[in-house]
């Protein structure tokens, strides 16, 4: 009985198992021989396995790897609840630089983890991976979405994802300024990767003016010169300035937390809309917007796209499909806002509610046995 005592009050902090207490599942993979480190999240299977895209991104610590993985994971779990994809929320990130530290055996050794998981996860690309590195995991998993049609995926997921935006833009403009038209308004891009640069694309042609601005000058050199081939212009300004831009709508498509008490004041935007995930430092900062007059559209309503085409992708890829349920978000999004104002509550609370009423009403459906051999979901296994 000593010994048992002893044994317990040794166990201790459970300080890890607290950060971790939303989640199902959280899995660290180590492969010294390649140099992989990641972290993969496991947050909520009530509406199927959990799928979600892999980042790499040079963390500077596990806890700010860990932080990100668990925030993303979970809002996985309510943005397949909001597209209404019968899979849960997950996904994992690489501790690394995508610039450097890309090889074929490191993208094998993830895959050999996600094959550890027996069907539980499926990932794909996110920031700072792409398709072809999921070529490699490919080898080792069959849980791998989005790679090009050649090697049997869907092709890049950031196509519809960029068109989900521009449906929440076209969405929020309707209800700010009573016309759904892109033209004749200006946006401000922070973020001009797979996401971004088509949305921009989309806007310029639409003849809209932007404000754009990326860590990388490439991406700024690209889409300038796109510009110059329509006629059309573009403004690049500094990683700073973005925040303070006279523009009508802020469209984030690079980094989380970007809407904190810090940027949040500079805003002179009527609207904010774009794909990057996890917007929102804390979910009050929504509030702060709707004080300021900012209407904020929840970012994983606008950015299902990616998601609904990876998770069609699962049942047999049919890009008529995945078009009509992207084409849902612009109707989501504007029952959000609606319920927002008809409930003086926030866009997010008024999402998440919707989310959290979805998941209560599958986890009751979920109790009914029936003899199915396998749920449907599962067909690549
Ligand atoms: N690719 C997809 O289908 C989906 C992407 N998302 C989210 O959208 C966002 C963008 O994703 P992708 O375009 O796929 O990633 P990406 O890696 O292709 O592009 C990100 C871009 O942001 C730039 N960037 C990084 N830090 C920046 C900073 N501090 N300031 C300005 N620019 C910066 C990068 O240089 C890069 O050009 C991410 O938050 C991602 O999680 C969400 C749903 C689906
Ligand atoms: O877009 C993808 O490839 C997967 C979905 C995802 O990870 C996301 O929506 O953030």
């Amino acid at each position: 009985m000593t010994n048992m005592k002893t044994l317990t009050s040794e166990v201790g902090g459970m300080e890890m198992f607290e950060k971790i207490q939303q989640h199902q599942q959280v899995v660290f993979c180590n492969d010294p021989d390649t140099g992989l480190k990641a972290i993969i999240a496991i947050h909520n299977t009530t509406l199927g396995p959990a799928l979600g895209g892999c980042r790499m991104q040079p963390y500077h610590s596990v806890d700010a790897a860990l932080y990100d993985v668990l925030r993303l994971s979970k809002g996985m779990t309510y943005k397949c609840a909001a597209a209404d994809v019968d899979f849960g929320g997950g996904k994992a990130v690489i501790i690394g630089d995508p610039r450097k530290d890309k090889t074929p055996e490191l993208f094998r050794a993830f895959g050999q983890f996600v094959e550890s998981l027996n069907g539980r996860f499926y990932t794909g690309t996110d920031m700072g991976t792409s398709p072809e590195d999921f070529v490699h995991a490919l080898k080792e998993t069959n849980c791998i979405v989005g790679v090009d049609e050649v090697y049997g995926g869907s092709g890049d997921s950031s196509v519809p994802t960029a068109q989900g935006v521009i449906y929440g833009i076209e969405a929020t403009n309707l209800t700010l300024w009573g016309s759904k038209h892109l033209f004749g308004k200006s946006y401000a891009i922070q973020g001009l990767g797979k996401v971004g640069s088509k949305v921009a694309e989309q806007l310029l042609h639409a003849g809209a003016d932007l404000y754009v601005t990326d860590i990388n000058e490439e991406a700024i050199q690209q889409l300038t010169q796109k510009a110059k081939e329509i006629g059309a212009t573009v403004k690049a300004v500094s990683g700073e300035e973005i925040y303070s831009v006279p523009a009508d709508v802020f469209v984030p498509c690079a980094l989380g937390g970007i809407l904190n008490d810090h940027t949040v004041e500079q805003l002179k935007v009527k609207a904010v809309v774009g794909s990057a995930n996890n917007q929102l430092l804390e979910n009050h900062h929504c509030a702060l917007l709707q004080e300021k007059g900012i209407l904020y559209a929840p970012d994983y309503i606008v950015n299902a796209g990616g998601l609904i085409q990876v998770a069609d992708e699962l049942y047999e890829p049919n890009k008529e499909r995945v078009l009509r349920k992207t084409m849902a978000i612009y109707n989501t999004l504007m029952d959000v806002y609606k319920e927002a104002e008809k409930m003086t509550i926030t866009t997010v609370e008024a999402a998440n509610n919707f989310c959290e009423q979805r998941l209560v009403d599958r986890s009751r459906r979920n109790s009914f046995f029936t003899h199915a051999k396998r749920p449907k979901w599962s067909v690549r296994i």
